[in-house]
């Protein structure tokens, strides 16, 4: 059983502190993409409480937690403003410049930051909230249904190893769900399975060329569109046997054709699934994912759409940059 604590609150002075240092930060920098604020990330979160860059530090270092949660940072509701429509065609910087900073700081304590050209349209920091049209998607933007359980970009040998998501806006409670499975109480004919390379994931949908406008990245999009088809099986449980990761999205994956091997995976995906918490996120809560241990989703909920809806921002951060050295334009960039 890990010793870490699951929950670090910011005392009220430390909360000020962080306020006064991203609102700082904001007028140093134009935006989340600029290349000297990422370059500077690791300098300036040396100015965060000791104590929240513990709290951190010893999550990632432990690896036995699938999430933890730092709470009771300040938003300001007046300057932020509304929930957007959607997340293209915001200014630059937005008026959340400072709340972005903030999560990009906790990133830089546990890694690098990076984001997809085929998602968001190759922004840095991700918008979730529901847009209008989308409320039946299984991506972030939908609303209506249930998003079900899945490792963040599970079908990419580059995924996040931290998936970090911030609090802005959540007058409904709508809880985050949340999966950490105790995967050494599966039948070890399973476990045997799920540690081969037996399993097709597929690129799930935010993913696709249709959600997004980026120019010059055709490429990347078709790479996404052969991995909806190729045969590049990979195993679910990965790493060590007594404690193993995991790498799934049921919902975008392939039944396995082998009997076996599909009783395999329906068992971890029943697993995860009596597994589940609720996580209803509150505004100035980050909540830390460990992308190789935890399955995450969110409950279903009704949209507003009147500017008070629910609002996450979201970013991957990576332990290492070098593995996806040959998608990215230069050594600092950061888009794969
Ligand atoms: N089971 C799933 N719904 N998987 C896809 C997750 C949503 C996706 N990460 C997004 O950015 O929208
Ligand atoms: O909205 C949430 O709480 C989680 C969203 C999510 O998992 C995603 O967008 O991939
Ligand atoms: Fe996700």
């Amino acid at each position: 059983m890990s010793t870490h604590k699951r929950i670090y609150d910011l005392s009220p002075a430390e909360a000020a502190e962080v306020e006064n240092l991203t609102l700082r930060i904001a007028k140093e920098y134009s935006s989340p993409e600029d290349e000297q604020l990422l370059r500077d990330l690791p300098l300036l979160a040396t100015e965060l409480p000791l104590g929240q860059r513990r709290f951190l530090r010893d999550f990632a270092l432990e690896d036995e937690l699938g999430y933890c949660v730092v709470r009771g940072h300040t938003i300001d509701h007046e300057r932020i403003g509304p929930t957007p429509q959607h997340w293209r065609g915001r200014p630059i910087p937005t008026p959340e410049f400072p709340e972005e900073i903030l999560l990009l700081l906790h990133g830089s304590l546990l890694g690098e930051p990076f984001g997809w050209k085929t998602q968001q349209d190759a922004r840095l920091v991700h918008d979730i909230f529901p847009i209008k049209g989308f409320e039946t998607e299984q991506m972030g933007i939908g609303s209506t249904d249930t998003l079900t359980l899945h490792t963040e970009d599970a079908f990419h040998p580059w995924r996040a190893d931290y998936l970090l998501l911030e609090c802005l806006r959540n007058p409904d409670e709508v809880a985050t769900i949340v999966s950490e499975p105790d995967l050494r109480s599966l039948d070890p004919e399973h476990l045997e399975i799920l540690h081969e390379a037996n399993f097709l994931i597929r690129p799930d949908d935010s993913h696709l060329a249709k959600h997004n406008v980026t120019k010059g990245v055709d490429a990347e999009f078709s790479e996404i569109a052969e991995m909806k088809a190729d045969d590049n099986r990979v195993a679910v449980l990965y790493g060590s046997r007594e404690h193993p990761y995991i790498r799934i999205d049921p919902y975008f994956m392939e039944t396995p054709k082998d009997p076996a091997a599909r009783r395999a995976l329906e068992a971890v995906s029943d697993l995860l699934e009596s597994s589940c918490l609720d996580v209803a996120l509150e505004p100035g809560d980050i909540l830390v994912i460990n992308n190789h241990r935890l399955a995450h989703g969110r409950q279903a909920f009704q949209a507003r759409y009147d500017g008070t809806d629910r609002w996450l921002k979201r970013v991957s951060i990576t332990t290492d940059l070098r593995k996806s050295h040959e998608r990215r334009a230069s050594a600092t960039a950061r888009l794969i």
